[in-house]
């Protein structure tokens, strides 16, 4: 089997808007995926029909080689944190995973200590959820994603509102369950930057539509240079740059303008713009932040 999982042109629609259009993602076993897109993007919905939550309107998914609109028997084999976790706040982390582990029908010797160790709470004793930071609390939605022992784990946004530290956590928790468990993990996040330390795969999506699917790699590449020129006449030095022949640049503020091509020229640019009586008052070669990459895609910010 090639992939655990693969949508086959999953759509959702609400009336007459699609929240999710004609979508194949595509996970293999051992992947984390991030799903990448805006708030309303379609992630959670995407989410959701696979974790069995919804139901598409349209097409279908492939998981563990079985297809179809809900593959119900195989449903168990997914742990999700999907939106709040529904936990009980005046309980502790142990009693919490305590019930869900006797409404899962969990019997499981030691696997509570197990997941409390695995989430970093095994500390926590009998402090109540309702007194724990957020960070604890995604650590604790974590845990109770994990009940039962899931060959796939799908969390949505796990990382918002997170400050680094909790950020940081949350993160080589999952790359530790991902490499000692071989746990494959779907994670959303309107941040591209915040999974692209962790993510090995990545789907970006933008009003329901997936615009890109590709590996850490393809991105790295993908974000890799840009030469960072700093002009004091930026509308003289745009037409400079037109006049040889160079399109794909950015004027990102004053002072700064950002070309995507030629990245081995920068001397050739120096030389025109000075030739032309402007005055370059730095020229670098970057790589395009991440961020900045993912606006480009889904038109947040233009070509000038
Ligand atoms: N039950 C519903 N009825 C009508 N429209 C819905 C419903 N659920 C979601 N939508 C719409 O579908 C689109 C996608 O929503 P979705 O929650 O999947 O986005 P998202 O990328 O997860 O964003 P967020 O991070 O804000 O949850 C949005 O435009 C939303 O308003």
């Amino acid at each position: 089997m090639e992939y655990l999982l693969c949508t086959n042109g999953l759509t959702k629609q609400y009336g007459r808007h699609k929240a999710v259009d004609s979508v194949n993602i595509h996970i293999r076993q051992g992947d984390i995926y991030g799903l990448i897109g805006r708030n309303g993007a379609g992630k959670t919905t995407i989410l959701k029909i696979i974790s069995g939550l919804a139901s598409p309107t349209a097409g279908d998914f492939t998981l563990f080689g079985k297809t179809g609109k809900n593959v119900s028997p195989y449903m168990s084999r997914i742990g999700t944190l999907i939106e709040a976790p529904g936990v009980y706040p005046n309980m502790s982390a142990r009693e919490n995973l305590k019930l869900k582990c006797l409404a899962m029908g969990v019997r499981k010797k030691g696997c509570i200590d197990d997941l409390l160790r695995i989430v970093g709470l095994e500390n926590t004793g009998r402090k109540k959820i309702r007194n724990f930071s957020l960070g604890m609390k995604q650590r604790l939605g974590i845990a109770l994603a994990l009940v039962g022992d899931p060959d796939i784990v799908i969390l949505d946004e796990p990382i918002n509102g997170l400050d680094p530290q909790g950020i940081a956590e949350i993160r080589e928790t999952l790359s530790k369950l991902n490499k000692e468990k071989n746990i494959t993990f779907i994670i959303s996040s309107h941040i591209l930057e915040e999974l692209s330390k962790i993510a090995t795969n990545y789907g970006i999506i933008h009003d329901g539509v997936l615009l890109q699917e590709m590996t850490r790699e393809e991105l790295l590449a993908k974000c890799s240079e840009r030469i960072e020129l700093k002009t004091d006449d930026t509308g003289r030095a745009c037409t400079v740059l037109e006049s040889m022949g160079i399109k794909r640049y950015k004027v990102v503020d004053a002072s700064t303008i950002q070309i995507f091509e030629r990245l081995n020229d920068s001397g050739d640019i120096t030389m025109s713009l000075a030739e032309n009586g402007v005055k370059t008052m730095g020229i670098t070669v970057k790589n395009e932040a991440l961020e900045d990459y993912y606006l480009n895609l889904t038109g947040g910010a233009e070509y000038v």
